[in-house]
Parts: C-alpha cells; sequence; structure tokens
C-alpha cells in the first residue's frame, strides 16, 4: 500500500514539475506580481517581523519582488540552508543584499555559513545552536515550497522531508512557525495521496487564489 502511494505521490510530482516548469517567462514574471499584491496586503505578512523564504528553483514562483518589499519594510529574511549531515533537517540563515551565497547540493543557492566549513562531521551533526542560525522556531511565518497541493490544504514537497519535519511541531500542538504556501495556481490537483507525517497547510496563496483550510490532526 505504501509502495502505491509513494509511485502515486512521484507520479504527481513529475507532472506538476513539468507544468510549472512550461510556463513561459512572461507567465512566470505575472504570476510573481500577481503574488506580491496579494503578500503585501496580508495583514499577517504585515505585522510579521522574521520571515523565511525560498529562491525560486525547479519552475517556482519567484519571490524577489516580495523579498525585496521585505528588506524596505525592515523586516528579517532568512533562507533555508540544508544540513549538511542530519538528513532531512534545514537551518535558518539570515538572507540579505550583502549576503555570501553557495550552492548546495541540489543546484539552489543558500547562504554560506562561513563557520561550518572548520567543523567535522561528527561535531556538524551536533550543531542544534549557531549564533549565525536563527532558531526555526523564532520565524514568525515559514513561506513553505511546494510541488502540487490539493482543495484540503494538503501538500508535497520535492521528496526530502524537509518541510515536513520543519513544521510537525505547529501540526502538533501549534508551538512552532507558522506555515503560509506559496505556488502557482497549476500545482493544484484535485486530491493528493497523503502520509501519515504530511502537515497539512492552513493557507496557501496562489498569484489567482488565497485559500484558508481549517486543519485539524
Ligand atoms: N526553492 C526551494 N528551496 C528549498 C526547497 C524547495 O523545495 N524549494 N526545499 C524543500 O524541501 C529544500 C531543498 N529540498 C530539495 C529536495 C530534493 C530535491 C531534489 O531531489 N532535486 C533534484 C535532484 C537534484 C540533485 O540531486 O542533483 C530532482 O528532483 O531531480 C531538491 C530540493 C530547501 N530549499
Ligand atoms: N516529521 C518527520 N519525521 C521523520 N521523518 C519524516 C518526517 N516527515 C517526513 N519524513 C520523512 O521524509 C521523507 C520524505 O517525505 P515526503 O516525500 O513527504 O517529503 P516532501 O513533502 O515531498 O518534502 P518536503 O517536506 O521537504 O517538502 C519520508 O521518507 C518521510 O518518512
Amino acid at each position: 500500500m505504501a509502495n502505491i502511494i509513494n509511485s502515486q505521490r512521484d507520479n504527481i510530482r513529475k507532472i506538476v514539475r513539468k507544468a510549472r516548469k512550461a510556463l513561459s517567462e512572461g507567465q512566470q514574471k505575472l504570476a510573481s506580481k500577481d503574488l506580491f499584491s496579494r503578500l503585501i496586503n496580508h495583514p499577517r505578512i504585515t505585522q510579521a517581523q522574521h520571515v523565511s523564504v525560498t529562491l525560486a528553483y525547479d519552475g517556482e514562483i519567484d519571490l524577489t519582488l516580495f523579498i525585496e518589499w521585505c528588506w524596505r519594510q525592515g523586516k528579517n529574511v532568512y533562507l533555508p540552508m540544508v544540513h549538511p549531515t542530519l538528513k532531512g533537517h534545514l537551518f535558518f540563515l539570515a538572507y540579505h543584499p550583502e549576503t555570501e551565497m553557495i550552492t548546495n547540493r541540489y543546484g539552489i543557492k543558500e547562504p554560506k555559513l562561513a563557520s561550518l566549513f572548520n567543523h567535522s562531521p561528527e561535531q556538524l551533526s551536533n550543531i542544534t545552536e549557531h549564533p549565525e542560525i536563527f532558531p526555526a522556531n523564532k520565524l514568525d511565518i515559514v513561506f513553505t515550497p511546494l510541488v502540487a497541493f490539493d482543495t484540503e490544504g494538503n501538500r508535497i514537497g520535492m521528496g526530502g522531508g524537509y518541510y515536513d519535519r520543519l513544521l510537525a511541531p505547529w501540526f502538533e500542538d501549534r508551538s512552532g512557525p507558522y506555515p503560509i504556501g506559496l505556488a502557482h495556481d497549476c500545482q493544484c490537483v484535485e486530491s493528493l495521496p497523503i502520509q501519515a507525517w504530511d502537515v497539512p497547510l492552513p493557507e496557501i496563496i496562489t498569484p489567482q487564489q488565497h485559500l484558508h483550510f481549517s486543519t485539524q490532526k
């Protein structure tokens, strides 16, 4: 059964990734502008001080306009860094116009955490606190990337389990950072086959829609 679900999920990933990658430059630009207008008029977003975002990858919607607006507003912006040794875990690092960047194992740009390069693999596995790492539970909003979402707020991502792990405390008892999913409209499917660890989102914003879901455990 689990195998059937996994192959269905992989199929959906393949189809939706192809659809978003097929968007033209013009469609991407328009989508990015329309999403931007929605984001800057959202009360929870205008009130947030610490937000994590992502840099567009694999046809994802481009958040550059929004990121630059956050900087102008004096908000603190963070990007995920893939943990060098702990599988499936992310760190959040400050992102500003002068941040030195590197390309991670997936080909996504992320801030360079210079001092980490001096640590052994054993030391790296034990790092949870570090002056340059912003604690995830202090983020006001985690803008959550996704590959596909459905009409009940379920999402699947690229398959790393990074955001499911990160959002588990929020799902458990609303103790972690608040997630808002961001996507193109073409990433919506009718119904996703879900797994026990999947965290449904309370809100998903696309260029054309602002969806709210009542997510109960
Ligand atoms: N823009 C963005 N940044 C993000 C994420 C995301 O979904 N979008 N992530 C959200 O979790 C994390 C990265 N997660 C990822 C998980 C798997 C693959 C992946 O398998 N990519 C390629 C293979 C790349 C390679 O290994 O060379 C593939 O699917 O073919 C990519 C990213 C952190 N940063
Ligand atoms: N909270 C969790 N604790 C432990 N393992 C988890 C958790 N969430 C997901 N995983 C594991 O991560 C792997 C990938 O999960 P899944 O395919 O749902 O990722 P995804 O939703 O596509 O990725 P992401 O969450 O990064 O966007 C699975 O093998 C799953 O068991």
